[in-house]
């Protein structure tokens, strides 16, 4: 049976004023259905490029990617996707910000009625019921973020893609975030895809952390099984043996072996 999500040879060759500069090579990565996977590496190696291929945002300059038995060739409604910085549209209210999501995918099918309703149980599933009316700048960046995710999820997106989504949050507030998703996660079974810099971020969150090599030309150096059970908890995890391991895992590929050497200008 061939998987959910399936990255065959891919690679991204840009053009640039200097000439091509290849970002990603020979990428082979299958992902199963439910299954949550971090894409973990230094600055610049190319997760954001890799995730952007996967939403369908990015084509190829060779080989092949395949969502739910079909050959992605551009952005589709079973592909949510939630960037870092939450791109909201200003002028609207929360509900709003979601309403013209579910309107895209369901109106078709849906009645207004229907479509409201949707609306309301993506931003309760969030937690944020209380800023249906508000506009974003009167919510702090966290709850933009929630918003954000909660417009990906009223999509019910068979995939959600997740590009940094609490990487301009406060420790806390990104805490909290991440023990939501992972509920929410649960409780939808939704297959996720997450570009992080945060290695206990991915070690928390994930199934398999895969692990990319510095580029030009970056592919996957390894990838890591995180074998702890469902749900986890953050206080009881950071004592246990798996998690220590993969964390250790993880911070060896980074740290020791493909170590980010800075060019510093001669
Ligand atoms: N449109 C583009 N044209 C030319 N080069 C690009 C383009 N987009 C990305 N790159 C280059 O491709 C490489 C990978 O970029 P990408 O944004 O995917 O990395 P990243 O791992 O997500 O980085 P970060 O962690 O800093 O966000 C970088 O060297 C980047 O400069």
């Amino acid at each position: 049976m061939s998987a959910f999500i399936e990255v065959q040879g891919a690679e991204v060759t840009f053009q640039t004023r200097k000439g091509p500069f290849q970002a990603l090579r020979d990428i082979d990565l299958k992902i199963e259905k439910g299954e949550f996977v971090t894409l973990i590496g230094h600055s610049g190696c190319g997760k954001s490029t890799l995730l952007n291929l996967i939403a369908g945002l990015l084509a190829p300059t060779g080989g092949v990617l395949i969502c739910d038995n079909r050959e992605i060739k551009g952005p589709g409604p079973e592909r949510g996707v939630v960037f870092q910085n939450h791109s909201l549209l200003p002028w609207l209210t929360c509900f709003d910000n979601v309403y013209l999501a579910v309107e895209r995918v369901f109106s078709a099918t849906e009645g207004k009625p229907a479509l409201k309703a949707r609306t309301a149980a993506a931003l309760e599933l969030v937690g944020m019921s209380h800023a249906t009316h508000k506009r974003p700048h009167e919510i702090s960046g966290g709850m933009k973020q929630r918003v954000g995710i909660a417009r990906a999820l009223a999509m019910e997106p068979k995939v959600l893609l997740m590009d940094e989504p609490f990487g301009a949050l406060d420790a806390l507030t990104r805490a909290k975030l991440q023990d939501e998703l992972l509920k929410i996660v649960a409780r939808t079974k939704s297959t996720v895809v997450m570009v992080t810099h945060d290695v206990d971020e991915a070690v928390l969150l994930s199934d398999r952390i895969v692990m990319m090599t510095n580029g030009p030309s970056a592919t996957i150096g390894e990838i890591h099984d995180v074998r702890l059970a469902h749900p986890r908890d953050r206080v009881a995890l950071a004592e246990d043996p798996v998690y220590v391991q993969a964390r250790k895992a993880v911070i060896d590929f980074l740290y020791t072996r493909h170590a980010h050497v800075e060019k510093v200008a001669a």
